[in-house]
């Protein structure tokens, strides 16, 4: 024995039954493995650092083409910078550079070397360097956004890394994703599915999608949209606007 409380399952008197979750025992502190919702008491943004907004999802769902429509969006309006994750290139910096959607200087990429949510989630240094180089190029940026490289839907951003977080899926990933749950599709501040256009080609069913994503959600928005009829994405950025006052003000 170490002499330590350990933070472990065990049984206690019927008394604290309040802390029982159905499966068959109590757990000594408040925990929960089921919750979904963050912390009630999570602190509100420094002031004076940019917004943070993470965008996750999985491989191909569009990240990059949302982070390159809310640039394009938002640009004009806002002090804006963006890093990029991928594995082992600098390929989605590299394709909104060329695309033009925002000065070169204000993309930085991170590789990860190994997978996406290692870097977004688990140790988030490499990114919070990136922000905070960005933020010293940048005086009074506004907002950055983070684009995750493309991981499974158990892949979410760390809020410390992250002020709000959009979960980009799309719907040639199939009809049955959004009910596959998960932390993004349950817990992002935003689901956007994506690639409406695509739907009938593809056999989704996209009443069933944004149903079953309504049902995993609760009162959290979700967004269907399509790149190619709206490549601005007018209706995320206007969710993006939504967060800042709202979270910065
Ligand atoms: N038809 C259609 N294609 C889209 C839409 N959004 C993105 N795409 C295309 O889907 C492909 C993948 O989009 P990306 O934005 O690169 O996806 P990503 O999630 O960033 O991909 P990774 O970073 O590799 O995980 C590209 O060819 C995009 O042009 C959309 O709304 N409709």
């Amino acid at each position: 024995m170490l002499g330590i409380t350990r933070k472990r399952c065990v049984s206690l008197p019927a008394e604290d039954a309040v802390r029982s979750h159905g499966h068959g025992h109590v757990h000594a502190v408040d925990f929960d493995p089921t919750a979904a919702g963050p912390d009630h008491y999570e602190p509100e943004p420094a002031a004076g650092r940019a917004y943070r907004i993470g965008i996750g999802g999985p491989v191909g769902s569009g990240k990059t083409a949302l982070t390159a429509a809310l640039c394009r969006a938002l640009g004009g309006e806002l002090n804006l910078a963006v890093v990029t994750n991928d594995i082992y290139t600098t390929e989605d910096a590299d394709f909104l550079r060329r695309a033009g959607v925002l000065a070169p200087e204000r993309i930085e990429a991170v590789q990860t070397g190994a997978c996406p949510h290692t870097a977004i989630r688990d140790d988030i240094t490499a990114n919070l360097d990136a922000v905070e180089r960005l933020e010293g190029r940048f005086p009074g940026l506004d907002l950055v956004l983070i684009e995750s490289g493309g991981d499974n839907l158990t892949a979410v951003f760390s809020r410390g890394l992250a002020d709000s977080q959009i979960f980009v899926v799309d719907v040639a990933g199939g009809d049955k994703v959004p009910r596959k749950g998960g932390p993004g599709v349950t817990t992002a501040d935003l689901l956007v599915i994506n690639k409406t256009d695509l739907a009938d080609r593809v056999g989704a069913d996209l009443a069933v999608m944004t149903g079953d994503a309504h049902r995993m959600r609760g009162e959290l928005p979700v967004l269907a949209q399509s790149l190619v009829d709206t490549p601005d994405a007018p209706a995320a950025a206007d969710w993006v606007r939504s967060q800042l006052p709202a979270r910065h003000g």
